[in-house]
């Protein structure tokens, strides 16, 4: 009798708990739903909007017209393309679109014009999305440059910049040019005979390797060989691993809850000790090693631990807190992670777009031959001795800018919670766009070829960059956002751009590389997907969070006579 009533009352409980989470459930949603609503009724155009499932439809719809690996990046410029079927009263994409993804994810406004994309990161810098610290956590518990926000963030940038600055970068230049050597032996060892094409192989596993060999060496002076070794350092293995926990962060809908288990976390632990275990040997020999022995040549480590003392005045290179190298750690993972893939995948673009522009591939080629001497293997030589000469090849950067307007690979999403009542506006448009509920998210792939501001924006033109105002072919700089906008842009910019001239310098004038389909289709036998396309290309954006090349960009390479 009195379990029965024990169990009345528990099942009532249990009742009213449920009861309770289903009326928050459909609360939410009824706000969230009414948001865009309101929207509608100020104007703002808006895509077709479901009462039950919000703006998920149009999500089903992108993946039902493309190959089911396909990155979330390429959405942008699917919906500029079909922009009367959704807009039909549109010629073009409106300047911010909300997209109401309750209760999947958290809504999102991707906005396509770069004014506007300027007043939430140049005029205003909104705080990241929760996303951002959501996935950075397992590597690095948050207190990195690319999740942590406010004082710790302005510090730690302030220490961090004057090591990625040009000057910085230019000492250390023999050493990534050391490392970019490698990666064209490399490539020599897959060359055919007799100027014959070789074997497939996946360019981008190459391209990893380097850009995973550059940032290291630049950040601790460590030569990790990831390039020549036959299977990962310690280091890489254990930050693939962790990416992938990080990106099951990333995944998880909003409505389910995470799905790490127990020894998922104890995984993160091990994997964060094996990479501390490589890093924290180099920072205590750095510590240990006067500062002003060689006065040029500085890693990036060695300009912030010149801060040792600054949080704590007590601390030095003898005596450093913990704290700090905890942070100097966490920092040096976040430049591993954000410093590796974005750059290898712009090589393989950068490669792709030259072999389908064979008359861009040779306007680069005579610049090389002019600025650096008709012979492609002295040119080693002469940047070594003169690394201002990389700074000196306009037609080399042009390539390398235009690559990235048409394959940007990452973009920022912040949040405007903590500024209720905020809006942007937009040049040409009277509205007030609200981005209360909203992540405002820089639609980079579409503000890139946002036809206002580029001239054919669909077309490789380097020669756009060398134009001159007034000029058909001259574009608005500003539209140009691959590293993104204001004080919260890249710090591995720089970096970024000498490892992509270098690889663009030492590789054109030596090698024809090709996409290698048919072979590639071939080796993989039937796991081959000929019929994954996009916009007709076998070459597309793949990846839950950076971009990466589909299949890793199969490619063959012949060696030019
Ligand atoms: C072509 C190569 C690269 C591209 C396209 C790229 C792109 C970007 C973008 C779009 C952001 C903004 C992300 C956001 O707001 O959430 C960013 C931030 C960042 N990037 Fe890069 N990146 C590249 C290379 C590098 C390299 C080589 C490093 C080396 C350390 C690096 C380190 C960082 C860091 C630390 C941040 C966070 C900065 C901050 O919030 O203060 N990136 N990058």
């Amino acid at each position: 009798m009195e379990l029965h009533g024990i169990t009345g009352t528990l099942l009532r409980g249990v009742g009213v708990l449920v009861a309770a989470v289903v009326i928050r459930f459909l609360y939410r949603g009824y706000i969230e739903r009414s948001r865009v609503r309101s929207l509608k009724a100020q104007g703002i155009p808006i895509l077709p909007h479901s009462l039950l499932f919000g703006h998920l439809p149009i999500f089903g719809d992108f993946r039902a017209e493309h190959p089911p690996d396909v990155s979330i990046y390429v959405f942008h410029l699917w919906l500029a393309k079909n922009v009367k079927r959704y807009f039909p009263e549109l010629d073009k994409l409106p300047p911010v679109i909300y997209l109401d993804l309750w209760p999947m994810a958290d809504s999102l406004a991707p906005v396509v014009d770069p004014v506007a994309a300027s007043q939430f990161t140049i005029v205003n810098s909104l705080p990241k999305s929760s996303g951002v610290a959501d996935f950075m956590d397992p590597l690095t518990g948050n207190v990195d440059l690319v999740s942590s926000e406010g004082e710790l963030w302005k510090k730690w940038r302030s220490r961090f910049s004057p090591g990625f600055s040009p000057r910085n970068l230019s000492a250390l230049l023999p050493e990534l040019i050391e490392e970019v050597q490698v990666f064209v032996n490399g490539l020599k060892s897959l060359a055919g005979k007799n100027g014959e094409w070789g074997p497939v192989f996946q360019l981008e596993e190459k391209t990893t390797n380097l850009t995973f060999d550059i940032i290291v060496r630049a950040s601790v002076d460590l030569r990790l060989h990831e390039q020549s070794r036959p299977t990962p350092s310690p280091l890489k293995k254990a930050l693939m691993e962790q990416l992938v926990f990080m990106g099951m962060t990333a995944n998880a809908a909003r409505v389910l809850p995470s799905f790490k288990m127990p020894w998922d976390y104890a995984a993160i632990k091990r994997n964060n000790r094996a990479i501390r275990d490589v890093l924290l040997p180099q920072i205590e020999e750095k510590l240990q090693s006067d500062f002003h022995t060689d006065q040029k040549k500085k890693t990036i480590v060695d300009l912030a631990i010149k801060y040792i003392d600054k949080d704590d005045p007590n601390a030095s290179r003898e005596k450093p807190d913990a704290e700090f190298v905890d942070r100097l750690i966490a920092n040096l993972k976040s430049f591993i992670f954000a410093g590796h893939d974005t750059t290898s995948t712009t090589i393989c673009y950068m490669m792709k777009e030259l072999q389908d522009n064979p008359d861009c591939l040779e306007k680069l080629r005579a610049e090389h031959d002019s600025v650096l001497g008709p012979n492609p293997d002295d040119a080693t030589n002469i940047l070594t001795a003169s690394p201002h000469v990389l700074y000196s090849l306009p037609y080399t950067l042009a390539v390398i800018k235009e690559t990235l307007r048409l394959h940007p690979l990452a973009a920022t999403v912040r949040s405007a919670k903590a500024a209720p009542g905020f809006s942007l506006t937009a040049p040409g448009s009277p509205l007030r766009y609200p981005m209360d509920g909203f992540g405002p998210w820089l639609a980079a792939p579409a503000v890139q070829r946002h036809p206002d501001y580029w001239p054919r924006p669909d077309a490789f033109l380097p020669g756009r960059w060398l134009a001159a105002e007034g000029d058909p072919l001259y574009a608005a700089r500003e539209a140009w956002t691959p590293f993104s906008l204001g004080p919260r842009n890249c710090v591995g910019m720089e970096l970024a751009m000498i490892e992509l001239r270098l690889v663009a310098v030492l590789v054109a004038r030596t090698f024809d590389v090709g996409e290698a389909w048919g072979k590639w289709d071939q080796r993989q036998g039937p796991k081959a997907t000929p019929t994954h396309m996009v916009n007709g290309e076998r070459l597309y954006g793949i990846g839950n969070g950076t971009v990466h090349p589909k299949d890793g960009m199969p490619v063959h390479v012949r060696l030019r006579a």
